[in-house]
């Protein structure tokens, strides 16, 4: 499990193993469903990783139910469109923390791109301001992701908002010793490096299959499935933005390389700066910043120019990726998650 050179990641000191060793091996990957407006995330995603001169191409595993134009789109701004069938829970009564939650099961067929052995994904709601490749270089056996925010109305389920807990200030309220040891440590799902493979993705689908759902959904399962190997990471790899008005003591944004625009009203593509906690100037900038990378025509893919291949590689996979027939499977439709 030990790393062959010591890596000092996060400093971007040390001895940082080359970024092109095994490149056609790793991959960003994000989750797109539906046929609304995700797929701008997607495209934003896209552009600010180029922007970020990324070496790594972009997977999308997309549900059935998005729409071909969508799916075109996508591939013309270089991303590889990768089918995936959607995952169920069983059936129960679960109250998501939103509806659409469920489909957020899907995202577990990504430990079945045994293509790459080891993968980046991000939700299609954040946004990469600064190159994070380094990430790729951590040591294998490991469920990266970074430590979730437990203050908002959306966790009024949990014990530890009930009682003002959250692992971000473990001493503000301490966890009492009557209600037994303290939760484990929780990621947010938004952001996570990852080895696919097919045990571990069989393993997976079945013990999901036999655990009820609960409010985070695919959250809350892969917390409880990778819980023993979990390392979190420093909140600059996943800016939950709840973190800006909870918890600004642990921001560094001027650090800040990576944004997850998940708080209800954040969506840069839907932000009217109307809703609870929007109107701030610090989210605005980071809408802004967004949207600058959104509408800059410089960084739309252009096969010609971005196939520029890494040293040791003699072609580039996302344009040739990108190319590819998709895969032909059957499916069973999803519900619509927009
Ligand atoms: O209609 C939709 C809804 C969602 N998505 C995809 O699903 C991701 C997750 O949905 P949201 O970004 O809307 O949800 P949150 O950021 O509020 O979700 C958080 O909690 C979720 C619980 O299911 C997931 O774990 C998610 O990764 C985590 O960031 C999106 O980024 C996007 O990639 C779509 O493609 N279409
Ligand atoms: O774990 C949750 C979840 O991911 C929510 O969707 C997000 O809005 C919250 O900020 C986070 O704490």
């Amino acid at each position: 499990m030990a790393p062959e050179v010591p890596v000092d990641v996060f400093s971007g000191t040390g001895k940082v193993a080359v970024h092109n060793a095994g490149y056609s091996k790793r991959a960003f990957v994000t989750f797109l469903a539906g046929n609304g407006d995700y797929v701008k995330g997607v495209v934003g995603l896209a552009k600010g990783l180029r922007k970020t001169k990324s070496i790594y191409p972009l997977v999308v595993a997309i549900l059935p139910d998005v729409p071909e134009e969508h799916r075109e789109i996508l591939r013309s701004q270089g991303c590889i469109v990768h089918e995936i069938e959607p995952v169920y829970p069983p059936k129960n009564q679960t109250q998501f923390a939103m509806a659409y939650y469920v489909i957020n099961y899907s995202k577990l067929r990504i430990w079945n791109f045994e293509e790459y052995s080891k993968m980046i994904y991000l939700d299609g709601d954040i946004q990469v301001f600064e190159n994070i490749d380094h990430l790729f270089d951590m040591a294998d056996g490991y469920f990266y992701a970074v430590m979730d925010c437990f203050c908002e109305k959306t966790w009024s389920h949990s014990r530890q908002y009930s009682i003002g807990y959250c692992q971000q200030c473990p001493d503000k309220v301490k966890w009492p010793e009557e209600m037994g040891a303290p939760p484990a440590l929780y990621f947010n799902a938004g952001m996570f490096v990852f080895e696919p493979s097919r045990l571990t993705y069989e393993t997976l689908l079945h013990d999901v299959s036999v655990t009820p759902p609960t409010p985070f959904a695919e959250q809350d399962f892969l917390n409880m499935f990778f819980e023993k190997v979990y390392k979190p990471i420093p909140p600059i790899y996943n800016l939950v933005l709840a973190m800006l008005w909870r918890h600004p003591e642990n921001v560094e944004l001027d650090k800040v390389k990576v944004v997850h625009y998940c708080a209800n009203g954040s969506k840069p593509w839907r932000y009217t700066g109307k809703e609870a906690n929007m109107d701030r100037e610090d989210i605005k900038m980071l809408v802004k910043k967004w949207w600058d990378i959104y509408d800059d025509e410089s960084l739309d893919f252009k096969a010609d120019q971005d196939s520029a291949t890494p040293e040791g590689e003699s072609f580039s996979r996302p344009s040739i990726m990108a190319s590819m027939p998709e895969p032909a499977i059957t499916y069973i439709h999803a519900p619509s998650a927009a």
